[in-house]
């Protein structure tokens, strides 16, 4: 039975109600984390607290290789080297007990390109690649709500666009308030540290830093959250509830096209929110919408996505789409699963690089909850 419970603990996605009964059924592998949370731990950045934790587990339940993996991720998001190497020996124990598991190859991956070993990593990146693509989808993906139901929902002082139905992208302005961008801004601010993709090749993808703010860490990020789900309408129980991730680009800064979600780390709606308003450059480009959509929402702001500093990899689009402007207290709202539960490709984005100003954005991911 203790096996099912650790199944749902990730470092990441955990959520209380299945930590509070792993950390009932076995207490002392909890006590030096917070309130019984392994999430806490890890978006506390205790990685090395979250690591010995999971070990800990596996004293109890040496053939749970959730607990392994788990172990790895941990490991890979400590600084050094040396955790690194550690990180690999959990994950190949996980892949000896669950050969097949994507999200495993996944961080072997991660850890074998941090260590330097680019070939190895491609390996496990193509290894995880193919087995999530043979897998059904997870589940039904997220229902679009109606423009109309976005509208009420909204009330007068916001104003909602739709940019585009397919991929389904909504702009609302005035979403969040000026206090509340100050807010995450301010207890974001102590906490950045350079961004890190998980699953990605090649960490150049970005450039930028990153801190995590708790779910509930204050009635702020509460307030924000149900603003959302009212405007989507969905339910606080229809989601996880994830933790806020705040973005700071400087001068240049950029992130590469890519998308929100993969199988093993599935983000179903993506709400971005601008905390700056950038000069010049900055905006957030959506390949697969037509470009005159972005010049709506303020033709006075066109500006190309990279500059002619920026080296553009072969894989990088040549045309960036509609461009959404950085504007402060904007939301950019996207769908990143289709309908029936498979990854939307058409939902491909990417961060301009901000080529005068700063630039501060919050992620706010929603990955549904299925009963
Ligand atoms: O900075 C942006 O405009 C896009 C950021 C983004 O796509 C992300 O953080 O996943
Ligand atoms: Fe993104």
């Amino acid at each position: 039975m203790g096996a099912l419970l650790i199944q749902q603990v990730g470092v990441e996605e955990l959520r209380a109600p299945s930590t509070v009964n792993f950390a009932r059924s076995a207490p002392a592998l909890i006590s030096s984390c917070f309130d019984g949370r392994l999430n806490a731990c890890a978006v506390q950045g205790q990685y090395e607290e979250a690591e010995k934790v999971f070990v800990s587990g596996i004293r109890y339940f040496p053939d749970e290789a959730s607990l392994y993996t788990n172990a790895a991720i941990a490991a890979s998001q400590q600084t050094d080297a040396s955790a690194w190497q550690r990180g690999l020996v959990h994950g190949r124990e996980a892949l000896q007990r669950q050969p097949d598991d994507s999200r495993t190859h996944h961080v072997v991956g991660n850890l074998q390109q941090q260590l330097g070993r680019a070939s190895l990593a491609e390996q496990h990146f193509a290894r995880a690649d193919k087995i999530a693509s043979g897998l059904p989808p997870r589940r039904a993906g997220p229902p679009r709500p109606s423009f109309d139901a976005v509208l009420d929902a909204a009330g007068p002082a916001m104003e909602v666009h739709l940019l585009s139905h397919d991929p389904f992208v909504l702009v609302v302005d005035n979403f969040v308030k000026p206090a509340e961008v100050a807010w995450i801004r301010n207890n974001a601010a102590p906490k950045l540290s350079e961004s890190f993709t998980y699953a990605a090749h090649d960490q150049s993808v970005r450039q930028s830093q990153t801190a995590w703010l708790g779910p509930h860490e204050h009635s702020t990020l509460t307030a924000l959250e149900n603003r959302l789900l009212a405007l989507l309408g969905l339910r606080f129980v229809d989601v996880a509830h994830a933790e806020l991730q705040v973005v700071q680009y400087e001068q240049g800064g950029y992130y590469r096209s890519h998308l929100d979600t993969s199988s093993w780390h599935p983000r179903d709606i993506t709400a971005l929110y601008y905390l700056t308003t950038v000069q010049t450059g900055g905006g957030t480009a959506f390949q697969n919408v037509s470009a005159e959509m972005g010049d709506l929402l303020d033709s006075t702001r066109k500006q190309p996505c990279f500059d002619s500093t920026h080296h553009a990899e072969a894989s990088e689009p040549q045309d960036h789409g509609a461009i959404v402007p950085a504007v402060a207290g904007r939301a950019v709202i996207f769908y990143n699963t289709r309908k029936d539960g498979q990854m939307d490709t058409a939902a491909y984005h990417a961060g301009c690089q901000i080529i005068k100003g700063e630039k501060w954005i919050a992620n706010h991911w929603l990955t549904l909850r299925h009963a």
